[in-house]
Formats: structure tokens, C-alpha cells, sequence
């Protein structure tokens, strides 16, 4: 069977020749050669070792020996590890990290395995998916078996969109309110910082960062129920409705209780970046208040809103970058002000999305595409190659602005979607987009020839366990095995 068939998404460069040598079952095992930096109790490779064993159903998997060229005294060597086995399949990894992403291309070939050369890196370094806990809430168990799922597909950026309007599972320890007033049902429908950090710990031996979106100002109608003068009274006719709308940006008070409150998510939350959502902000609410208006005239801001809300982003992300922190936000915000300013855009709008790339680009900005991969969006069954024919750097700019592309998202949002339709909602469509944020775009451009490979590909999710949906007429071979 042509190995080139099973690996997705495809390797950079993929060399495979005649030479067959036969792999024993009985000698395979995953082990560190003497030689080797690395070495036990290097938790990375120790725990993939585990996985990819379990993975081939027992065989043993021999790595003769372990090379790292890192410093000596790191249990994981953080560059240059060349992993060799008996079946001379050499992977030479920079980073454990790669060591990990290269172990599953092993796997894939097969009990025999034909002498083969493969050189592997991401065209894009960030390459993820959002799952959204707020509509609904999704246990543990599902995010880690999205978690598996994302490994097995090389995407390495976990967007947890965690809270929003309907729930705020979240348990804050600073505002505990938050969740037992917020949350859908306060024992049950909640992440406990022990949940957290076990999702945090399971992404991070999987080689998956986990990017937390705490979304302000609009989208915290949770917020609301947990914590008093938060959210801006609505007015009807010179009195307040009784309803609230955005955060209210006019009060010092929210940024006293935001700096709080992401003082304590920049702790729980390791990874660098974090994400501040700031979409979809309704001004109605804002503008019908007397105060916020009073606020507005006092600002020089007049009665444009858009100046509201880049004042309140602004003050945002002032507070997560004195934690050195690197902010993410909605394209939203730099619309609203094209300012040049230290975050980074996520492009969600659907349109010429590309147009929006660009001018992100230009602006000198970073930036991810989401726009292709909402797959939360009703779709007609064999979309899988709506997904895959997505050219994120087809847009005029110069190389450096190309760069600033570094890569996308597939948004799986919760309007629609809980633990029960997860996962076939979710893949394989979402490897459709895995191929081409880690690819080569000119070798894997052609829908008629990735179609059998992801078809391919299905199966072997579908028998390591993960509910992914078929892609058109046919079956699994494992099905009658
Ligand atoms: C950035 C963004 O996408 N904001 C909203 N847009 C529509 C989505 C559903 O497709 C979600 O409701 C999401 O909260």
C-alpha cells in the first residue's frame, strides 16, 4: 500500500523507496538509546512513547537511540533530536516538540515500511481550533478527545473560547460569583481550576498550546449575573429598561475588577498569547445611556462609539501586556480603529477576507485566518473541499507582509453544536483545513488526489477512536477486519 496514501497532513518532502524492511512486532519498542540526551522522565517523550504504543495496537516501536544535541541538562532537549529506530526510519526533530509531530508519521506507515526519507515542519506555526464552552458547556472528556483528535491532525493552538453571553463556566478564584451566578448549573457545568490545569497539562504533552478568550466588552452577559455595575444599564425613554448590555467602559471600576480578573487568568493560563475577543460590540446600549454619553463628551470621544470602544480595548490591552502577555482580538477592534497598536487580529468576517488580511498586514499587524473554517455553520454535506481550497497568502503584499500571516483557526462555535455532535461536526472537515495550515500548498492543491488520502485518513481517526464523520459513499476497511 503507497505510505503516501496514509500520512495527512502530507509531509513537506517525502522520499520512499523499494526497500522493504519488515517490522517485528516483537522487537518494537519505544525506548531512549544510551547515547541519547533525552532520557526518562522526559515527560513529552515519555507519555508519547506511551500513546503512540498504545496507538499501534502493542507493536513495538525500537528508537535504537535518542541523539539529543541539547543542553545536557535538560530531561527534554529543547533542539536537534534525531530519533533512529531499527527499521531505519530517521526522524530528525529541532524540538521535542517535533520529535512528537514526527512520531505519528511512523505510525502511519504500516507493519512494513519501505526505506523512507521524510522532512517535516509546519508551513504555519499557528494552526488551531476554537471550541466554544458558553452555549454550551462541553465536559473534560470531550475537549481531550478534541485534544487527541487536534494531535493526530498536527493542529497545535487550543482556542478555548471559555465564556460568553448564555454561561460563564469559568471558576474564578477572585470572583467566584462569577461561575456560581454565571455558570449554567454552578456544580456541574463548571471548569474547576483542577479542570483546567488537566486540560493545560494534556494539551501541552500533545504539543497543543491553550489560548484562553475571555471576550469583552460585548458577549459578558454571564459576566453580569455574578458581578454588580459590570455591565452598562440600558435606557428606554430617560430610564433605565432593566436590561444591560456591553461592559460599561465609562466606570473605573471595570477596569479595576478586568486588571483583577486577568491578573488571575494570566496565572492559570501559561501560553503567552491570550485572547480578548472584543466582536460584535452593540452600541445601542451605550448610546441610550446618559451616563456613557456624559462619559463620551468628557473624552473628546463625540458620539462616535467606535472611539468608546478602541478606548475600552486599548485600556484592555494595556492591562494583559503589563503581564506580559501578547493580545489576540476579533478583527472588530482594528476595524473600529485602524490604529497601529501591540495585538495581534484574528479575521472572522465572511466577505473578502482576504482584503481584510491585507490591510491587517499592511498595518503591519499579525495575523490568523478564521474566516474559511467556521464549521459551526450549516453546511451542505460534501464541503470538505470548501475547506481545503483556502489560499490564505493569495493576496497582494510584499514577502514580510506575507509572513505576518502565521496561520489559521477552524471555529467550531456552540450555537448548535454540544458533546453529542462535537465531533463528527468537527472532523474530518476540520483536516481539510489541518493540511492546508501545515502543507505545502502547491503539493496539496488538487481536491481529486487529497480526497482518497483524507478518506484514507477518516478511518484511521474513526479506529483510533474518534467519531469522525464520512466523507462521501464507501466504508473503512477496519470495518470488517
Ligand atoms: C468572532 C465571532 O465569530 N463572534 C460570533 N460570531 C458568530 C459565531 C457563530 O457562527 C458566534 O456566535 C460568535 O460568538
Amino acid at each position: 500500500r503507497s505510505p503516501q496514501l496514509d500520512i495527512w497532513p502530507l509531509p513537506q518532502d517525502f522520499t520512499s523507496s523499494m526497500e522493504q524492511y519488515p517490522l517485528n512486532p516483537h522487537t518494537f519498542h519505544f525506548g531512549y538509546g544510551k547515547q541519547s540526551v533525552a532520557q526518562r522522565g522526559c515527560s513529552v517523550l515519555d507519555s508519547a512513547f506511551k500513546r503512540y504504543f498504545s496507538l499501534l495496537g502493542g507493536v513495538k516501536f525500537m528508537i535504537s537511540h535518542l541523539v539529543g544535541v541539547g543542553e545536557k541538562n535538560l530531561q527534554c532537549p529543547l533542539k536537534q533530536i534525531n530519533v533512529s529506530t531499527k527499521v531505519k526510519a530517521v526522524l530528525n526533530a529541532e524540538t521535542v516538540w517535533g520529535a512528537v509531530r514526527g512520531e505519528h508519521v511512523r505510525l502511519l506507515l504500516g507493519y512494513f515500511v519501505n526505506k523512507t526519507e521524510i522532512v517535516d515542519f509546519p508551513r504555519f506555526q499557528f494552526r488551531g481550533i476554537l471550541l466554544d464552552t458558553s452555549r454550551h458547556f462541553l465536559p473534560v472528556q470531550t475537549i481531550l478527545k478534541t485534544l487527541d483528535a487536534m494531535a493526530y491532525n498536527k493542529f497545535n493552538v487550543f482556542h478555548w473560547h471559555i465564556v460568553d453571553d448564555p454561561s460563564f463556566p469559568y471558576q474564578s478564584c477572585t470572583f467566584p460569583n462569577l461561575s456560581s451566578k454565571g455558570a449554567f448549573h454552578p456544580m456541574t457545568h463548571i471548569y474547576t481550576q483542577s479542570d483546567v490545569r488537566r486540560v493545560i497539562s494534556y494539551a501541552r504533552l500533545r504539543g497543543i498550546r491553550v489560548l484562553p478568550e475571555f471576550d469583552s466588552p460585548g458577549h459578558t452577559s454571564s459576566w453580569g449575573k455574578g458581578t454588580s455595575n459590570l455591565l452598562t444599564p440600558c435606557y428606554r425613554s430617560g430610564i433605565p429598561s432593566g436590561t444591560f448590555g456591553p461592559v460599561n467602559p465609562a466606570l473605573p471600576s471595570t477596569y479595576q475588577f478586568m486588571a483583577r480578573l486577568f491578573q488571575e487568568v494570566s496565572s492559570v493560563f501559561p501560553d503567552s498569547f491570550i485572547h480578548l475577543g472584543g466582536d460584535e460590540v452593540d452600541f445601542s446600549c451605550w448610546r441610550s445611556n446618559p451616563d456613557i454619553r456624559t462619559f463620551m463628551q468628557k473624552m473628546g470621544f463625540g458620539v462616535d462609539f467606535a472611539k468608546l470602544q478602541a478606548f475600552y480595548m486599548e485600556s484592555i490591552v494595556n492591562i494583559t501586556s503589563a503581564l506580559k502577555k501578547t493580545s489576540i482580538v476579533w478583527q472588530d477592534v482594528f476595524d473600529y480603529h485602524k490604529r497601529v497598536s501591540k495585538y495581534m487580529v484574528e479575521v472572522w468576517r465572511a466577505g473578502c477576507y482576504l482584503c481584510e488580511v491585507r490591510k491587517v498586514a499592511k498595518a503591519g499587524l499579525r495575523v490568523i485566518l478564521a474566516s474559511p473554517w467556521y464549521l459551526d455553520q450549516p453546511g451542505p454535506t460534501h464541503d470538505w473541499a470548501r475547506y481545503y481550497t483556502v489560499w490564505p497568502l493569495a493576496f497582494k503584499g510584499t514577502d514580510k507582509q506575507k509572513k505576518l500571516v502565521i496561520g489559521g483557526e477552524v471555529c467550531m462555535w456552540g450555537e448548535y453544536v454540544d458533546a453529542t455532535n462535537l465531533t463528527p461536526r468537527l472532523w474530518p472537515r476540520a483536516s481539510a483545513a489541518a493540511e492546508r495550515l501545515w502543507s505545502d500548498e502547491r503539493r496539496t492543491s488538487n481536491v481529486d488526489q487529497a480526497f482518497p488520502r483524507l478518506q484514507d485518513f477518516r478511518c484511521k481517526l474513526v479506529r483510533r477512536g474518534i467519531q469522525a464523520e464520512p466523507l462521501y459513499i464507501g466504508h473503512c476497511k477496519h470495518e470488517f477486519q
